[in-house]
């Protein structure tokens, strides 16, 4: 059967990267026939009517149709994996609850929309920022469709880490198993290498105490402000990547003996208060994520993600009080 994916802000630079892959497979499977909605703003439709063209002209096997719209009741009508990428940025002089109020006034009608039209199996990842938030908003306005079918993305975050890790041990990043990344997609996110394993050992005691401190924990939360510095532009290539490897690993599971890291409802695991969209360590089976359970928490990771998870109380505050949510 025809899988529907909708991609949000497809004529922006992570729609560019994300598109073409979704087509060829990579996001569902080389037996998965995909169908693509682009949802845009009306000005960008024109972009996103040109980046269909070309994936015409790939004359991709999986790909049954293409649709472009600027109306979200179109573009969620149907949508089994929905890609809430379009977000509005930060921009000079915005103040932190303009930035929140501009993107409620885009996750919540587009939350709407998927509780109205989805699909009964509909997935949503949330990928455009305030990601975390953007998600309990979208969330909040759709409670017809089960709560754990919204997340945000940070994989590209746990991404950042496997490899970041990968070229302190000298080791390939197959041979990392149990990377974690908690809390929020900002820089107080922590990721967390007292679980990791590297070959069978723990990774925390495989590298110096000041090294994990000083520069891997600061690397990985701000990697995302240090593309923006060195390309003029935040990343794509590697969020789009991100993206399909979060859905994938959603829909076919995660292997064995390891798991990844995602921003689901929190169940109070971890004391993470109920219903915060917040990242931890996951599995997947059967298409959907189970939070690792009984992991200890020592006193330094306590405080980091304490720390983060404060950071999405508070949003998570801003937003009630600005009558988003
Ligand atoms: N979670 C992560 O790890 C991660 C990583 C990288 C980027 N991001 C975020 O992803 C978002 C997109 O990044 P980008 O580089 O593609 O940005 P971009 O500016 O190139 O593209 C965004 C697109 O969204 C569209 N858009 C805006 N409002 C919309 C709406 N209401 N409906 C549909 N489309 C809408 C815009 O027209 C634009 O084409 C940003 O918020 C960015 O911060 C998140
Ligand atoms: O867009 C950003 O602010 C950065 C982005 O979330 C990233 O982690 O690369």
């Amino acid at each position: 059967m025809t899988v529907k994916v909708t991609v949000t802000g497809a004529a922006g630079q992570i729609g560019y990267a994300l598109l073409f892959r979704i087509a060829s497979g990579q996001l569902l499977g080389a037996d998965t026939p995909v169908s693509l909605s682009l949802l845009e703003i009306t000005p960008a439709l024109k972009a996103a009517e040109g980046t269909a063209m070309e994936l015409d002209d790939c004359a991709f096997p999986l790909l049954q149709g293409i649709e472009i719209t600027d109306d979200p009741n179109v573009a969620f009508d149907g949508v089994n994996v929905a890609l809430l990428v379009g977000a509005r940025p930060r921009t000079a002089g915005m103040e932190r609850g303009d930035l929140l109020s501009a993107n409620g006034g885009i996750f919540g009608p587009q939350g709407r929309a998927i509780n109205e039209h989805a699909a009964d199996d509909v997935r949503v990842l949330v990928v455009g920022n305030p990601a975390n938030t953007n998600a309990l908003i979208a969330r909040s306005h759709a409670p017809d469709v089960p709560a754990d079918r919204f997340t945000a993305m940070t994989r590209l975050d746990h991404n950042r880490a496997l490899s970041q890790l990968s070229a302190k041990l000298q080791v390939p990043v197959t041979e990392i198993r149990k990377m974690t990344i908690w809390g929020n997609h900002s820089p107080t996110m922590y990721p967390d290498l007292y679980h990791t394993e590297v070959g069978g050992k723990i990774a925390a005691e495989q590298v110096d105490g000041e090294w994990l401190r000083d520069t891997f924990i600061p690397t990985v939360a701000k990697r995302g402000a240090a593309i923006i510095e060195a390309r003029g532009a935040s990343s794509a290539a590697s969020a789009a990547n991100a993206a399909i490897d979060h859905v994938h690993t959603w829909v076919n599971g995660t292997a064995p003996g390891d798991w990844t890291s995602a921003a689901v409802v929190s169940d109070g695991s971890y004391g993470v208060p109920e219903g915060l969209i917040s990242s931890f360590p996951v599995t997947s089976a059967n298409g959907q994520w189970e939070i690792v359970q009984g992991l200890d928490i020592d006193a330094f990771s306590r405080e980091r993600i304490d720390l983060s998870v404060r950071e999405l109380l508070d949003e998570r505050d801003a937003v009630q009080a600005l009558g988003l949510i």
